[in-house]
């Protein structure tokens, strides 16, 4: 099954065209790499797909239904979830509180509290369920994110740089974790610069340049790709 699908989605900052009728798909219990040169249109693929940017045209589809006119929460509560490259937790909050903000109407009080235990225990969070947000590590900040994204049962979870800026220590753990939801049958869409990661925790790779799709496919194909090479060496 097709989770997400975008055709032809397109966004425009005044002149510079960030995203240019990108089609993109990503099926289920994939992890597909979207990777590019900087400023070649991630991040507002992301935000298109999430509903933080209004989109100048395209559609984006949630397992089949086009969500393409729904908001953020809508979004959110059908099942695309983010995390950000530089996190940002509820700093004065518990992690326990952090991960009971999220919205899910669909749960008691005690089955959300239950899952929350459930995932500090996955996310070896739960020594830290009584700190407070700002207290954590940046890699635990980063796990904190991906715990509350997790909140919500996604259809997909898009990972905004998940290793920038955390020890490598942390990042063995939070790279264990992807995999360990990825078996559980997770869907990830995930932005990454460091090719070791995408390379290891990638199905496929999506290459971005000037905000167009240049090359989709195994990471060992699209590595070797001339207009992937020329891209990354400053080419147009
Ligand atoms: N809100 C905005 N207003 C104006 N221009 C923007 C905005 N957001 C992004 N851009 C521009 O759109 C282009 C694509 O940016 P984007 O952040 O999507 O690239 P990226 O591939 O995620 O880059 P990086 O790897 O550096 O994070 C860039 O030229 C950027 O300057």
């Amino acid at each position: 099954m097709t989770v997400l699908e975008t055709t032809d989605l397109t966004k425009s900052f005044g002149g510079l065209t960030a995203v240019d009728h990108l089609d993109l798909t990503v099926e289920e219990n994939e992890i597909v790499g979207l990777i590019g040169p900087n400023g070649s249109g991630k991040t507002t693929t992301f935000n298109l797909v999430t509903g933080f940017y209004s989109i100048d045209g395209g559609t984006v589809r949630l397992t089949g239904s086009d969500i393409t006119s729904f908001g953020t929460a809508k979004r959110a509560s059908h099942g695309i979830v983010r995390t950000f490259q530089r996190p940002k937790p509820f700093g004065t909050m518990t992690v326990r509180e952090n991960m009971m903000v999220a919205n899910t109407p669909d749960l008691s009080r005690v089955e959300k509290e239950s899952r929350a235990e459930r995932i500090l225990d996955d996310i070896e969070l739960d020594h830290e369920a009584d700190s407070r947000g700002k207290d954590l590590s940046g890699g635990q900040k980063k796990l904190l994110e991906i715990g509350r994204a997790l909140m919500l049962d996604p259809e997909i979870i898009l990972l905004d740089e998940p290793a920038a800026g955390v020890n490598p220590a942390l990042m063995d753990d939070i790279m264990d974790y992807i995999r360990d939801l990825h078996d559980d049958g997770h869907t990830f869409l995930l932005i990454e610069h460091d090719m070791s990661i995408i390379a290891d925790l990638c199905d496929r790779v999506v290459v971005m340049h000037n905000g167009q799709k240049i090359a989709d496919g195994p990471f060992e194909e699209v590595r070797d790709n001339e207009q992937v090479r020329s891209a990354y060496l400053g080419g147009q």
